[in-house]
């Protein structure tokens, strides 16, 4: 007998790679927090001594989610501005909001709620953007949760730096700081191409070379930022990025709803991902990414549900379902983006845009143990001709039961094990009476 210790059973496996297929009443042996073996169940029970097993009936088992663009701590801005354009949004209500609020106890209390939330629903890595990114890296490994947190970059000051030299130099301390942590990544994260002029864009691509790291940007949002761009650059922002640079694999380009033919050839040909944002991109009625088109062309595209203050949720579960909804409607074509392609786009296609395609995104032998366990037994997702079809059309966060990072197990039975939800939800409430009555910020 070999010893192992954790061993998951499962009804369905999906590993996504190598293995495209649905495997059923599989196993899957963890050590070190790395998967070691996926194998039918029987061979499993014959071989393996664990330590601790879990006997997962109706489950299936994915990759855990990977949500490729988020903005965790604005969770405590959810609802504080809805049913606007882009650009109204941002400059009247939340960068006004954000200049008043957002301190370190702010990044800390909000990233932690949206971890709780991210975890309830099925994501165990998450691409981030936002100030302070020393305290989301901090939450984020005290809670073991992997993320990529972003070296944010802006031209102007905010409460977190005040000027481009001092956003590089914070955020070269921090991957400094971090560079050796398990769970913890980077990605150069300059604003978009509007907010960051062009020297410091081409600084960010040079130190992204040189530390190997991605540049996570949010690009052709809406068409008036096309505009803007010719009317100030004389070119649109692709253009003007693949000029400076910054069109390398190593780009990961967030909401592209505004793509000519030759811009999607020219991404296919550059390597570069795309992270697509159904939801966000809905309710600030910002334009419709060509996922089809981009799919066909070879590109990389991953999934994300952007900030809670325009999606409003944080729940990658319902992004699958909103991307392969969509993403028929766009096509003019039903079998557009199939729920396996969906599915893939929340795991692996996210890992690969955030670099990490060979440590997630995946069930594969070596990879970190990062698993979703999600319950399908529920009337809701029966009866079950094909489970890829039930987690992707039919079945909801609240389906999810177990959650695992690096093979720890961040949620039982719904249950998280190692947040609190009781003082999460005070400290919440505690920001929510004080934003809504319009306190002085701190
Ligand atoms: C530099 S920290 C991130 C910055 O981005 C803002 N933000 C949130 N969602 C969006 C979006 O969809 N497009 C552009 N900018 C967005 C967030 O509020 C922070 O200020
Ligand atoms: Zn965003």
């Amino acid at each position: 007998m070999k010893q192992t210790e954790l061993l998951i059973h499962a009804r369905w496996i999906i590993p996504v790679e190598p293995d495209t297929q649905t495997l059923e009443y599989h196993s899957i042996a963890v050590d070190e927090g790395r998967i070691t073996a996926l194998l039918p169940g029987n061979e499993a029970r014959q071989s393996f001594e664990a330590q601790t097993t879990i006997e997962l009936g109706d489950h299936a088992l994915i990759p855990g989610l990977v949500n490729a663009h988020t903005h965790a701590a604005m969770s405590l801005l959810r609802g504080i501005a809805d049913d606007l354009p882009l650009m109204e949004w941002l400059q009247q209500h939340i960068w006004p909001a954000e200049q008043k609020w957002v301190s370190e106890q702010f990044v800390h209390d909000g990233t932690q709620l949206a971890i709780a939330e991210m975890l309830r629903s099925g994501t165990t890595c998450f691409n981030d953007m936002y100030f302070f990114p020393e305290v989301t890296s901090r939450v984020a490994s005290s809670c073991f949760m992997r993320a990529c947190t972003g070296l944010i970059l802006l031209d102007f000051p905010t409460r977190y730096a005040e000027n481009p030299d001092e956003y590089f130099a914070k955020g070269l301390a921090l991957r400094d700081e971090t560079k050796h942590h398990p769970l913890i990544n980077h990605a150069f994260a300059p604003h978009a191409p509007y907010s960051v002029s062009d020297d410091p864009l081409k600084k960010a691509q040079m130190l992204a070379d040189e530390l190997d790291l991605p540049v996570h940007i949010h690009l052709h949002e809406t068409a008036s930022e096309i505009e803007d761009s010719i009317r100030q650059y004389g070119q649109r922002p692709l253009a003007r990025l693949a000029k400076l640079g910054l069109l390398s694999p190593a780009l990961t380009a967030v909401h592209m709803t505004q793509l000519e033919d030759s811009e999607i050839a020219q991404l296919a040909e550059s390597g570069a991902s795309v992270v697509h944002c159904p939801e966000s991109n809905q309710k600030l009625a910002s334009g419709f990414c060509p996922v089809h088109k981009l799919l066909d062309a070879g590109v990389n595209v991953a999934l994300g549900t952007d900030g809670a203050a325009s999606n409003n949720d944080l729940d990658m579960t319902g992004e699958m379902r909103s991307a392969a909804l969509l993403g028929k409607l766009v096509a003019d074509d039903a079998c557009a983006l199939p729920a396996h392609t969906v599915l893939r786009m929340a795991t692996l296609n996210g890992a690969q845009a955030l670099g990490l395609a060979d440590q997630t995104g995946s069930l594969q032998a070596g990879k970190w143990a990062d698993i979703t366990a999600v319950d399908l037994g529920a009337l809701e997702t029966q009866p079950v001709y094909d489970p890829v079809s039930q987690l992707v059309y039919a079945a909801g966060r609240e389906q999810v039961s177990h959650v695992w990072v690096a093979g720890q197990l961040l949620m039982r039975d719904r249950q998280l094990t190692h947040l609190d939800i009781d003082d999460l939800l005070q400290r919440t409430r505690g920001w929510q009476t004080r934003i809504a009555a319009g306190e002085p910020g701190r």
